[in-house]
């Protein structure tokens, strides 16, 4: 028995092609069924009911005309120069937008002339991360923060899906191939990576005034949660390793130092700590006093008294990232600029030493005075090895003036949430222009140990509260000068069997050779002066008289003096009896 719909189909059969339904050489739309729907006869006709014959054609146009399409734009993308691709693109978007009801929005990952990473998709990146990784299928893994915990965020041209409110809008990360360089370089092809969000116009108002400032707050508080902090430097050596257009090289900032471990006066500790959560929760203050939002530190003192540690107990405890920055490495007043521009907020700008990092006066100084190529000999040797001066140039001609407009210029203002920290052992030498208030807003001292700080050093190193041989510790203490690095290294166990008695009594010692070693000096200093007294009665005698005085008190003079300097070396070192010198100083 025939089903109705056969039946209808056959009839139509019929009408339409009077030599059958499957003898050869029809033409019309039968013809063309036959050619694109091979198979049994009953297949053919079934679809061929399903589909009227227009709708099967229309489709069948539209297949090969986009199959056309698609090959002509594969060509186009492949042979097409770059410029051209990109106007066809943006007229075609341009097209298709009018017919849509939908809205889109692109985050670009850096706004204007490539000068600075934008906030905003640092931040859609990490809320991107933390609340679509579950419904992406495409994702990159990438180490978090302490290198412990995977962070996960959205694979390129991958489209997540995200709700807020009731409305449903779409995430897509993107990236588009800046034009080839024409010029022969190092560098990568540069990249412009970008997310869009699309939604429904309907929900212009929600997601413009209200979903994106919620994505951008998330996305930034977790990225202050989860990010690995990072230590970076503009030393050239590590620049060319990565091979980045960048002036900055990183790596994790992992140094364990916290105030807690930090020996120091407890007062100084609590004010500094105070300074530090003053500075860092005032954003309305600074804007409402019309101030750049950072703050200058000055740390000074002798070597070994912990002007580094304070540095990254800063950062520690305020979650910044650092930047190292060598001057001596810095070409002149613009590159400074770039690097300024280049550091992100939330960071401490670090400049070590800065008495010797530069000749501040205004002149140049050469950052490689001894070069081992420049020695003749070795050139000779090495006729083929060129001079290292002649290829590039060591000269920094940074000047005091670029500093100063690094410090507090108009471009310190880009960014905000900085600190910027100078080191020094001697401040004296430092130009007054460089440290003074507004710049250099707050001064450290960091001096020799104290009994606090050696409190905080017995229990760092030993887990020791209190012990009997304290008491001796403080005695010798008040007596002697003794930096916070020679305290840590006495305590320092030497070897297994090393217990918290025999670390104590080593660091006893130590005081009281220390103790010996200023008694002598002190002597032999006094000594002079008695000497330099009698040279000077004696002249008042006879001016003969004086004369000889004067021979006889001389080489006393120097001898005391190499006397003095002797001692002073046995007691610290040969950087201490420096370190003795510039405490005093200031
Ligand atoms: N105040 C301190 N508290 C805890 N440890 C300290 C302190 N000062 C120094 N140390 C210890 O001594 C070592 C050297 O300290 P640090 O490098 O911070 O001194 P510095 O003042 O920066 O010296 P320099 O002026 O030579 O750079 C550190 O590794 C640290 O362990």
């Amino acid at each position: 028995m025939n089903s109705p719909m056969l039946n209808l189909s056959q009839e139509k059969e019929k009408q339409t092609d009077p030599k059958g339904p499957s003898s050869p050489g029809r033409s019309g739309y039968r013809g063309w069924l036959d050619q694109r729907l091979p198979g049994p006869t009953t297949v053919r006709m079934l679809m061929a009911t399903i589909m009227p014959p227009t709708m099967m054609e229309m489709w069948a146009t539209m297949g090969s005309a986009l199959a056309s399409f698609m090959f002509i734009w594969a060509i186009i993308r492949q042979y097409c120069p770059y410029e051209l691709r990109r106007y066809v693109e943006k007229h075609t978007h341009h097209l298709t937008a009018c017919f849509q009801p939908y809205i889109k929005i692109s985050i670009h990952e850096y706004t204007g002339d490539r000068l600075r990473r934008s906030e905003a998709y640092a931040a859609v990146e990490a809320y991107l991360s933390k609340n679509t990784s579950k419904s992406a299928r495409r994702l990159k893994a990438e180490l978090g923060k302490d290198s412990n915990n995977v962070v996960l965020t959205i694979e390129e041209s991958e489209r997540v899906t995200d709700e807020y409110r009731g409305v449903k809008v779409w995430w897509t990360s993107n990236k588009i191939a800046s034009p080839p360089q024409r010029s022969l370089t190092y560098y990568p092809e540069q990249e412009k990576r970008f997310y869009r969000l699309t939604f429904h116009k309907k929900h212009r108002e929600v997601i413009a005034e209200s979903y994106l400032k919620h994505v951008i707050k998330e996305g930034k508080e977790i990225r202050s949660r989860n990010r690995q902090r990072k230590l970076y430097t503009n030393s050239p050596g590590y620049k060319w390793l990565s091979m980045k257009s960048t002036m900055w090289s990183h790596i994790a900032f992992e140094h364990p130092a916290t105030f807690d471990t930090m020996a120091m006066d407890p007062e100084k500790k609590r004010d500094i700590l105070e300074d530090l959560v003053t500075f860092s929760t005032s954003k309305d203050f600074y804007a409402r006093i019309g101030k750049a939002w950072k703050r200058g530190y000055l740390l000074y003192g002798p070597p070994g008294t912990g002007k580094s540690t304070m540095i990254a107990a800063m950062a520690n405890f305020l979650h910044y990232d650092v930047y190292d920055l060598e001057l001596t490495a810095v070409k002149d007043n613009t590159d400074l600029r770039k690097l300024l521009i280049e550091t992100t907020s939330k960071s401490i700008i670090v400049i070590e030493d800065i008495d010797c990092s530069l000749d501040l006066t205004g002149q140049r100084k050469k950052k490689d005075e001894k070069l081992p190529l420049e020695d003749d000999n070795v050139d000779k040797l090495n006729k083929d090895v060129p001079r290292k001066d002649s290829y590039e140039d060591t000269t920094s001609r940074v000047t005091l003036s670029g500093l100063l407009n690094f410090i507090d210029g108009l471009w310190s203002a880009c960014g905000g949430e900085r600190i910027i920290v100078f080191t020094t052992n001697y401040a004296e030498k430092l130009d007054p222009a460089l440290i003074r208030r507004g710049r250099m807003d707050k001064h450290i001292e960091l001096s020799y140990c104290c009994f606090e700080g050696f409190k905080v050093l017995a229990k760092n190193y030993l887990s020791l509260e209190t012990h009997p041989m304290f008491d001796a510790v403080r005695g010798l203490m008040s007596e002697v000068k003794i930096t916070p690095a020679d305290v840590a290294e006495n305590l320092m166990p030497k070897s297994p069997n090393d217990d918290a008695e025999k670390c104590l009594s080593r660091l006893i010692q130590a005081l009281e050779e220390a103790k010996e070693t200023a008694a002598a000096a002190k002597r032999a200093s006094e000594s002079r002066d008695e000497a330099v007294e009698e040279g000077a009665q004696g002249g008042a005698e006879s001016r003969d008289g004086a004369g000889a005085a004067k021979e006889d008190a001389v080489p006393d003079e120097r001898l005391i003096g190499n006397e003095l300097q002797h001692l002073q070396h046995h007691l610290h070192g040969k950087t201490d009896y420096h370190a003795t010198r510039s405490h005093d100083d200031l």
